[in-house]
């Protein structure tokens, strides 16, 4: 299986990476990228074929990976339409529907949305895909193959369900950072170095989202576990619920949610 990405930036470097460490050949992938400057880093970077042209990129591969932004997308999708063969198409970007791509390709309907989030820089992506009615069972065991070089992999049943995935993993890891920055100064705040803050903050997160992992119990019971009556925990959760945090997370990702949605609707329109 050949694939291009067209696309050569953040998210294409990630899934580059995971394929060449799962013990892809680099010969099997090809870069369509218009930046020079990105088309050489690929090639130092990987040893894989970078191309400026479409047209170049695409002789000889299967599956073509779309990883550009969403608004380049329609034209990039429209220019493929005349060139594509017997492709499966996958498209990484946000908001951005499959039946829109399918319809910029005249209606090819061999196309799949995902959405990986950027801890595919070390493969442990979580990544959220929905497929067109065209796609076949191989297409879909060959999507999972690429996207599951990265992290784990679910296919959801409705395409609106992507613009969730988008708004809790896709965005995910920014709210991690963000909870992580505040933990931070907090410890900072209290007389601990940067760099102590910084080992405490990240390995109490790590080491938390390890054991809920591995734990049969709801996260509600392994909060309460800490929570000793009376005592510092208690204090702190109290300060959080003062604050309404747990509804602003929650409203944070349904803003998110509606954006992916809107984005869908801005391209889908044209
Ligand atoms: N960054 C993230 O956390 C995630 C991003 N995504 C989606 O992945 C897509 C790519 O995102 P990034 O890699 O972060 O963006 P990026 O900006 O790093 O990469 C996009 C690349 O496409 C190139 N490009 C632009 N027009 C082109 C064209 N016509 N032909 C060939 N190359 C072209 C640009 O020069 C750039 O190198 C976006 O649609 C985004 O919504 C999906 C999941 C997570
Ligand atoms: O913020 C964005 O639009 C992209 C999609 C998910 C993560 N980054």
């Amino acid at each position: 299986m050949n694939i291009t990405f067209i696309g050569g930036g953040n998210m294409s470097f990630a899934l580059i990476g995971g394929l060449l460490q799962q013990g892809y050949s680099p010969g099997q992938i090809c870069v369509v990228e218009i930046n020079a400057e990105r088309r050489e880093k690929i090639k130092h970077e990987f040893d894989v074929e970078a191309v400026a042209e479409l047209a170049k990129g695409l002789s000889g591969s299967d599956v073509i990976l779309l990883a550009i932004k969403p608004q380049q997308l329609s034209a990039v999708a429209r220019e493929l339409a005349a060139l594509l063969r017997s492709h499966l198409i996958i498209s990484i970007a946000a908001g951005i529907r499959a039946t829109d791509i399918s319809r910029w390709m005249s209606g090819y309907a061999r196309v799949v949305r995902a959405m990986p989030n950027t801890p595919a820089l070390i493969r442990a992506a979580v990544t959220g895909l929905y497929a067109l009615d065209g796609v076949s069972a191989e297409d879909k065991r060959n999507t999972e193959t690429i996207l599951g070089a990265v992290g784990s992999v679910l296919w959801c049943n409705h395409e609106e369900l992507l613009d969730a995935v988008t708004a809790l993993s896709g965005s995910g890891p920014a709210y991690v950072f963000y909870f992580i920055e505040a933990m931070q100064k907090a410890g900072q705040e209290l007389g601990l170095d940067a760099s102590q803050a910084r080992q405490l903050s990240l390995e109490t997160f790590a080491g938390a989202a390890r054991l809920a992992i591995q734990s049969d119990e709801h996260v509600a019971t392994l909060r309460a576990r800490v929570t000793s009556q009376g005592g510092t925990t208690e204090r702190a959760i109290q300060s959080l619920e003062n604050d309404n945090v747990k509804h602003a997370i929650v409203r944070a990702i349904h803003m998110a949610n509606q954006r992916s949605r809107e984005l869908g609707d801005e391209f889908g329109r044209t």
